[in-house]
């Protein structure tokens, strides 16, 4: 089980509660890692890597924000992919959230996204960025359109209600060490490991998703439990294998 704080912040009724809605214990993750609060934020740290900083979720500034207000918008090849440039206002089941980056680029377009993640620390760190996020007044329209879900994406798969697309983006294990100076790859790699089940969940998404599923991939890796895509949208840094149900 992953660490939790070594001190409690500013907050030690919100700790508690995070320790208690996501089981996290109380030792350290043998690599390392382990969750502190810096600055009012949940972050996961490891000082033991030279040069590796904290990693939180932060939808109000930094990247995220510098991608939601200066990146592609709808032109996006994620956007394209999910079908938001002929409709908004999807419903969408991101089934492997992690840090919730593609999450908040899906809503920011306007669909309503749940993020499914199993993993407590990610979730934990998803839930104290969306809780920030929720208190930042240009994104008054987060709350309502992305909702975390503590679970593992085959139950969610099975028990959610339809949605009109099903995204999944799996851990895949790097091609290359050097792929691993990313610090968040890093600490994913590290905390997460490899989503060895990760084939499995694609008959489930299709029976959920009402027009189609769209499966995150790298370059370099196979197709999703050896089934062709109906297409395939290039992206920057990985590929966009869709599988199409009805049209949007
Ligand atoms: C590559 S990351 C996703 C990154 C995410 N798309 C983003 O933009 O930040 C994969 C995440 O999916 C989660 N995950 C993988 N398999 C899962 C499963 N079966 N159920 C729930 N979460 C899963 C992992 O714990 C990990 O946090």
């Amino acid at each position: 089980m992953l660490s939790f704080f070594n001190q409690p912040g500013d907050d030690a009724v919100y700790t508690e509660q995070l320790c208690q809605q996501f089981g996290l214990g109380l030792t350290e993750n043998a690599s390392g890692w382990h969750l502190a609060w810096q600055d009012n934020a949940l972050v996961l740290r490891n000082s033991d890597i030279p040069k590796q900083g904290d990693i939180l979720v932060d939808f109000a500034s930094g990247a995220a924000s510098y991608r939601r207000l200066h990146g592609g918008g709808k032109n996006e090849a994620i956007a394209k992919a999910c079908g938001l440039t002929k409709k908004r206002d999807l419903t969408i089941l991101d089934a492997t959230a992690g840090l919730g980056r593609d999450a908040f680029v899906l809503a920011s377009l306007g669909a309503t996204v749940t993020l499914v993640e199993r993993n407590p620390a990610v979730a934990a760190l998803l839930f104290d960025g969306l809780r920030r996020a929720n208190e930042a007044a240009e994104l008054s329209w987060l709350g309502e359109r992305m909702q975390l879900l503590h679970s593992s994406a085959l139950q969610a798969l099975q028990q959610h209600e339809p949605v009109d697309v099903v995204y999944l983006d799996p851990m895949f294990p790097p091609r290359d060490k050097t792929a691993l100076v990313k610090k968040e790859m890093r600490a994913f790699h590290d905390v997460v490991g490899s989503d060895t089940d990760a084939d499995a969940l694609l008959a489930p998404a299709l029976q959920l998703a009402l027009k189609r599923v769209v499966v995150k991939r790298p370059g370099y890796a196979d197709v999703l439990a050896q089934q062709a895509p109906t297409m395939t949208v290039a992206g920057k840094n990985n590929r966009f294998d869709v599988y199409i149900n009805a049209a949007i």
